[in-house]
This record gives structure tokens, sequence and C-alpha cells, in this order.
């Protein structure tokens, strides 16, 4: 995957800040350009949101994050960057202008993007040099945690590029989705608008207040639409005869008098006052950064789940995650240094997410066993048990755990895990890792594991291959120097 490798962002708005965000948390310098007063602010507010949000979403390894910049012209932003993202406010003028300015100044092969919901590219590029290299790049928010970008060309975009932007943006954790032709507003912002359009009529002839509204979509097709779209949704809604039958038996149903689809309610001062109302009534308890980070959390556990789905292979956006991931652990572990291995090994660092605490207060059973879990992952990528490993037939799976709960983690504390092995043979790794505290070093957790080397399609354990050994070897040859970890073989219930 070649990537982006230095990024410029005109326009730091809602949509401008969360596409530097992306950049930045995935290890690409970023030049802003926005004259507002406040950019740095707002910029920076939603950056830190942006990193709380990846905090919880992934433990793989991120890029030691890029150097943000903010300059005082189009020009200077644009100077050395490879791509170029315009998010400037929805006005054909004011983007045209921009992105001719873009243009003039940037290297004839940098990729320039426009942010626009609904402006066809053939209008933003009319005046360009380099039209060839300019197409719409559309996200959702928050660009930070949602993957899609429609990437739409115009008449004089070139093919190359649209692949070039699809392939530049899969580092970063993003899908590039090539819509075929360009059309106003592309595909999501049809769908969107149609539905808008419908509420709003729903809220003007009070049917329902916003509150309602959004309950209807959030328990119900909403959930559905997060991990399967309309068509997918609809094929399983026609039954066992499929989708013929579904058309067949509520096809007829759009002819009738249930939507108003193509009118456009007049938003009257009076019906704006109405719905901003409602919508303080409903949300206005939270502020707006909040309900920015609530709405985070939310995405990154629908994100991890759908991850897990599919037999572990991930679904949709979990699908993506799990590949963004995969690109980091290869990038970051191949800048690993050797491991020390005159102690335990030291494999993962941690902080308690709001999502892992309980109604205790501190940090729920099961989350020691998955930092435990993600500590013996670390152990077996560093002797070559990696995704490529598994995905060819042999893992090790985990057999035996006994933990200890010796402190308490409570939300934010950072962690880390250490991990030393006691014996292995060459089916068997025993191991003894320690959850600490990473501000007093105090022992949170610890755990005895035994792991048993297996071909997982023929479902059975098998010696492991002479080139994992070999990686295993040295580090149980280390810890075999060390003392023994206290509680080594204890049961529940000993006393020590
Ligand atoms: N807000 C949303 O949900 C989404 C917005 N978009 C698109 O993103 C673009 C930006 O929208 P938002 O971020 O929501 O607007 P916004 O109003 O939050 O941000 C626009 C930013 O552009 C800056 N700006 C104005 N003139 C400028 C110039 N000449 N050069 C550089 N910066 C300039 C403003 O100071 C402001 O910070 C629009 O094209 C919009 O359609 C796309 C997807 C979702
Ligand atoms: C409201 N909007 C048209 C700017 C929305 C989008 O373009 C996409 C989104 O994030 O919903």
């Amino acid at each position: 995957m070649s990537g982006i490798q230095k990024a410029a962002c005109i326009g730091g708005g809602v949509i401008g800040g969360a596409w530097a965000a992306r950049f930045l948390l995935g290890g690409i310098d970023v030049a802003m350009y926005d004259p507002h007063p406040e950019a740095e602010r707002i910029v920076g507010e939603v950056l830190a949101n942006a990193e709380r949000a990846y905090g919880l979403l992934t433990m793989a390894p991120l890029p030691p994050k890029g150097k943000l910049t903010f300059v005082k012209t189009i020009e200077e932003a644009v100077a050395g960057a490879d791509w170029i993202q315009e998010s400037v406010p929805e006005r054909v003028d004011l983007k045209r202008n921009v992105i001719t300015q873009i243009d003039a100044a940037a290297d004839p092969k940098a990729l320039i993007g426009s942010s626009t919901s609904g402006i066809m590219p053939t209008e933003l590029q009319r005046d360009m040099k380099h039209p060839e290299r300019m197409f719409v790049a559309h996200p959702y928010n928050p660009v930070y945690l949602l993957p899609l970008a429609e990437l739409v060309g115009g008449q004089k975009t070139s093919p190359e590029t649209l692949e070039l932007a699809k392939e530049r943006l899969a580092p970063i954790g993003m899908k590039g989705v090539i819509l075929k032709k360009e059309i106003e507003a592309f595909v999501g912002d049809r769908l969107l608008e149609a539905v808008w359009r419908e509420g709003l009529w729903l809220i003007q002839d009070d049917i329902c207040d916003t509150e309602t509204l959004d309950d209807v979509i959030r328990y119900s097709f909403g959930m559905r639409w997060a991990q399967m779209g309309m068509f997918e949704t609809y094929r399983i809604a026609g039954g066992e005869a499929g989708m013929r039958h579904f058309i067949a038996q509520f096809g007829p149903c759009l002819s009738w008098p249930w939507t108003k689809l193509t009118d456009v309610v007049d938003l009257t001062d009076e019906l704006v006052e109405k719905i901003a109302s409602q919508s303080d009534a409903q949300s206005g308890a939270y502020g707006f950064r909040e309900l920015e980070r609530i709405r985070d959390e939310n995405l990154v556990g629908i994100m991890q789940t759908l991850k897990a789905s599919n037999g572990g292979k991930g679904w949709g956006s979990g699908k993506i995650l799990a590949d963004f991931e995969k690109h980091l652990w290869a990038q970051g572990g191949a800048k690993k240094e050797a491991p020390d291995l005159s102690q335990p090994l030291r494999l993962i660092d941690t902080k308690v997410s709001a999502a892992w605490v309980d109604y205790n207060g501190h940090m729920t059973e099961h989350r020691y066993l998955q930092v435990f879990g993600d500590t013996s992952d670390a152990l077996l990528r560093l002797i070559g048990v990696d995704f490529a490993y598994v995905e060819a037939g042999h893992s090790y799976y985990t057999v035996e755990t006994h933990i200890r709960h010796l402190g308490e983690a409570k939300l934010g504390n950072r962690l880390y895990a250490t991990l030393q092995i006691l014996s292995t043979d060459d089916k068997r790794i025993q191991y003894f890792s320690t959850i600490r505290n990473a501000e007093t070093d105090e022992i949170v957790a610890t755990a005895e594991q035994l792991m048993l080397h297996v071909d997982s399609k023929a479902g059975k354990s098998v010696a492991a291959p002479a080139e994992v050994l070999a990686k295993l070897k040295p580090i149980a040859d280390a810890h075999a120097t060390l003392p023994v970890p206290d509680g080594v073989g204890r049961s529940v219930g000993q006393k020590k």
C-alpha cells in the first residue's frame, strides 16, 4: 500500500479538522490553512477527541503522530504535499477559487480531493491547469472514525487518479469507493437527503418530535444499516424466496401515498425554531464535544464488534478496521527494536477506557482477559506467529488461564503488561503475565497461562515448526534464569 507522505488541509472546520486528525494519527504531517481566528483551538479540540477515540479503538501500534503546522497561505500549505484536501464551505464559487489556487501552487502530481457533499467535480475543476488529478473525496463525519470516502471523478479526472486515491487512503484505515459516474450529492447524500426530507415533513406535520423520529431510526433500521446495507438487509427480509419475492411484495407500496419524497418542506423560521427547540429538549443536556465523545465511543463499540464478526474475519467497517490493524502491526512490528531478554518482556501499553469500566467504577473482569490475551498475541507476533502464519493454517490456542486480581484499575489509568516464559516444548508455552499501573508500577493483576500449537484446519495440536521454535528458544532460555514470579502454580482460594 503506497500511502500519503505529506498532506495539506485547506479548511479546518468540522470536516477539515477531522481529516487532519485522520492524517496525523496515521503518522502523516499536515499543513493546515484556515483563516478562522480560532482555527488552532477548533482543530486542537477535534484532534483531542480523535486521539481519545483511537485510544479506545485499537491496541495496534499507531505510528508516531504526524506534525501539525498552521500556515498563513494556501501556497505554504500545499508546498511538498502529495494529498491536498479542500474542506471549505459548500459554495461553488468559493470552492472553485480555492481549488484553482491550490492547483496553481501544488506539485502537478499531487492529488487534490474535495470534501464537497454534493457539488459535481466537473464544476470544481473547470479552471484548473491540471484537472486530471482533482476529484471529490466525500467523507462522513467523524472522518477520523468512519472509514468511507466516496471518490468521484469529473469529466477531466483521469481514472488513474481515482485508483491512486483509493490506494493512498487504505494505509490510514479508509475505504475509497469509486463511483462509476458523477452525480450531484453522490450516493450517500442522495440517500440521506431523501430520509432527511421525509423526516422534516414528519416534524412539520406534527406526526412525531425529533426524539421520537431519532428513536425510530436508532432502535431499528439504523442498527441494521451499521452492519448491512439496504439490499443485503432486504434480501434477508424476502425470506427464503429472497430478493425477487421481497420486491414483488413491497415494490407496489412505493406508489402508495406513503411519502412526500420529492417535495421539499419550506424551512420557515417557525419550523426551524420548532426543530431546534425539540432538539434542545432531546440533547441539550450534553455539550457539543461531550456528544461527539459519546458518538465516538458508540461507533468504536460497533466497529470492534463488527471486527469480531464472520468467524473473526471481520464484517463491513469491522473488516476495514481489521485490515487497518494488520497494516499497523506489520509497520509497527518491522520498526521494533530487539527485545530485552534479561527481564520479563514488556509487550503491551494500554489505558482503561470508559467502555472497560463496570458498575463498581473499575476495570471489569473480562477486560483483564483482553489485556492478557493481547499480551499473548504480542508474544506470538514476536516469534513469527502473525496474521499470515494464522491464515496459512497454524496458530497457538490458549488452553488454560488463571487470573489473580491484586489491585484496582480505574478509568483513564495507564497500564502495561509484561510476560515471562516459564517453560516450553515443541507444542506448549507456559507463561506468566503481569499487568501493572504505569504511574505507580503497582501490580494490578497476574495471569498464568498455557498455549498449545495447533493445526487449525485439522483441529488438533501439532509441533510448532523449527523457525517458530528457533525464535521462542532464546526467550525461554533467558527467562529460565529469572526468579520464578510469586503466584506461579497458585490455584483458586489457596493461601500464601
Ligand atoms: N459537516 C458535515 O457533516 C460534512 C461536511 N462535508 C463537506 O465538508 C466541507 C466543509 O464543511 P464543514 O467542515 O462542515 O464546514 P465548517 O463551516 O465547519 O468549516 C469550514 C471551514 O472552512 C474555513 N474557510 C472558509 N473559507 C476558507 C478559505 N478560503 N480557505 C480556507 N479555509 C476557509 C472556515 O473558516 C471553516 O473553518 C463542505 O464542502 C461540506 O459539504 C462533507 C461531509 C460531512
Ligand atoms: C449534511 N451533509 C450533507 C454535510 C452530510 C454529509 O455530507 C455526510 C455525512 O457525514 O453525513
